[in-house]
C-alpha cells in the first residue's frame, strides 16, 4: 500500500511552498452513469477557509462526500490532511471533521449528551471533552439549551451543535456542507461569526461548500466555483471579480436586449458583455467613464432603456461570463443573493 502521507508532493500544490490540507487532482466520480464530478483539481492551504461555490446540482455535495471518504473516487486522486482517501481512509477520518448536509441526530438525546457521545467515539475521555467544549466556546453556546433534547433546538442551534460535533476531537480540517442553508439572516451571521472564530481562533482549515454568493465573498480567503462537476475558476473574491473588470454597468431595456448589447460590444470602453432576459451587463474598467459613452450608444440604437446603473463586481457576474448562467434555484427563480442585490 502506498503511504501518500510520505509522498511530500501531494501536500503542496502547483508552484507554492505552503503546505496543502486538501489537494485533489483530476479526481472524477460516477453517479447513475453520469460523470459528476469530471475531473476536479484544486487545492487548500493549511489555515484556509476555502469557499466551495456552486448552484444546485453542480457535484459540491459529491466531492465533500469524496473527500470524507464516504465515496470512492471513480479515478483522480484526492488527499486529505496528507493522506489519500482512497488507500488511507481510516488516517483521514482520524484528522478531519464534517457537518454535512444529511446529519442525522437522535434528537431525543440532549446537546451535551451528543458530544460526549461523539467525543467517546473518538476515544475521549469525559474530562478530555468538557474541556474541549469550553475551548470550543462561542460554538457550543447553546445556554441551557445544551442539557434539553436537541429535538428542542431551532434549525440554527442543530446547524451549531452539528459543527461543535464535527470539532469536538480537535481535527485540522473542518468539511461544511452548506452550513446555512435554510437558516434566517440572524442564525447565518451567527454562524458565520462561528467559522470565522474557529478559523482564526484554532487555526482549523475549513473547506465549507455554499449556494450562497455573499456567504463565500464574506468568509472564504479563496473561492473555487464548480459548475457541472468542473472547477471552472480559483482565487481570492477580489481576483476573481478582478477579471470581471473595475465596474459593471447594468441596464435595464425594452425588449431589444439584443440590440442593446450589440451597442455595446461596438464600445472601446466596454470589455465584456451578458444578456440575461431584459437585462444587458457590460464590464468596463472604469464606470464613471463608461456611463456617458454607454447611454448614448444605447440612445443611438433607438434602445427604449429603463435604467442604467453602475456597481461593483459580484461573484454571480464571475460565474456568468464563465458558464453564461447566473446562479439560481431549481425552479429557476431568482437565487436570494440575487434578490437581494437586485433590491439593493
Ligand atoms: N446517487 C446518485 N445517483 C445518481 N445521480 C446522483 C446521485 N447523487 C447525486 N447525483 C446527481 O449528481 C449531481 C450533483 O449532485 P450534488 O449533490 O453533488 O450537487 P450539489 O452541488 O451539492 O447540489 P445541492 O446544492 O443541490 O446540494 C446532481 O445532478 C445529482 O442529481
Amino acid at each position: 500500500m502506498t503511504t501518500s502521507a510520505t509522498l511530500a508532493p501531494v501536500r503542496r500544490p502547483p508552484g507554492d511552498g505552503t503546505p496543502c490540507s486538501v489537494l485533489v487532482e483530476d479526481l472524477h466520480r460516477t453517479l447513475g452513469g453520469r460523470d459528476v464530478l469530471a475531473g476536479v483539481d484544486l487545492a487548500v492551504r493549511d489555515g484556509e477557509v476555502y469557499g466551495f461555490l456552486g448552484p444546485n446540482g453542480a457535484g459540491k455535495t459529491t466531492l465533500v462526500r469524496t473527500l470524507c471518504t464516504l465515496l470512492a473516487p471513480t479515478s483522480g486522486r484526492a488527499v486529505v490532511a496528507g493522506f489519500d482517501v482512497a488507500t488511507r481512509p481510516g488516517e483521514v477520518r482520524l484528522r478531519i471533521g464534517a457537518a454535512l448536509q444529511a446529519t442525522a441526530l437522535d434528537l431525543k438525546q440532549t446537546g451535551r449528551e451528543l458530544l460526549r457521545l461523539q467525543g467517546r467515539l473518538y476515544g475521549m475521555r469525559a474530562a478530555q471533552i468538557d474541556r474541549r467544549l469550553r475551548e470550543l466556546g462561542d460554538l457550543v453556546a447553546l445556554g441551557s439549551a445544551l442539557d434539553r433534547p436537541a429535538g428542542s433546538y431551532s434549525g440554527g442551534m442543530r446547524r451549531r451543535l452539528d459543527v461543535a460535533m464535527a470539532l469536538v476531537h480537535s481535527p485540522g480540517v473542518v468539511f461544511l456542507d452548506e452550513p446555512t442553508t435554510g437558516l434566517d439572516p440572524e442564525s447565518r451571521e451567527a454562524l458565520w461569526a462561528e467559522v470565522q472564530h474557529l478559523n482564526a481562533e484554532l487555526g482549523v482549515t475549513v473547506f465549507l461548500t455554499t449556494q450562497y454568493l455573499e456567504e463565500a465573498d464574506v468568509l472564504a480567503h479563496r473561492v473555487g466555483i464548480i459548475s457541472a462537476g468542473r472547477v471552472v475558476a480559483e482565487g481570492t473574491p477580489d481576483e476573481l471579480k478582478r477579471t470581471i473588470g473595475t465596474d459593471v454597468v447594468v441596464a435595464e431595456v425594452d425588449e431589444q436586449a439584443g440590440d442593446a448589447a450589440d451597442a455595446l460590444r461596438r464600445l472601446d470602453v466596454v470589455e465584456g458583455v451578458e444578456v440575461r432576459g431584459d437585462q444587458v451587463t457590460a464590464s468596463v474598467l472604469d464606470g464613471t467613464r463608461a456611463l456617458g459613452p454607454v447611454a448614448v450608444a444605447l440612445a443611438t440604437a433607438g434602445v427604449r432603456t429603463r435604467s442604467l446603473a453602475l456597481r461593483r463586481p459580484t461573484l454571480d457576474d464571475v460565474f456568468l461570463s464563465l458558464t453564461g448562467r447566473h446562479f439560481a434555484t431549481d425552479d429557476g427563480a431568482p437565487h436570494p443573493d440575487e434578490a437581494r442585490e437586485a433590491t439593493r
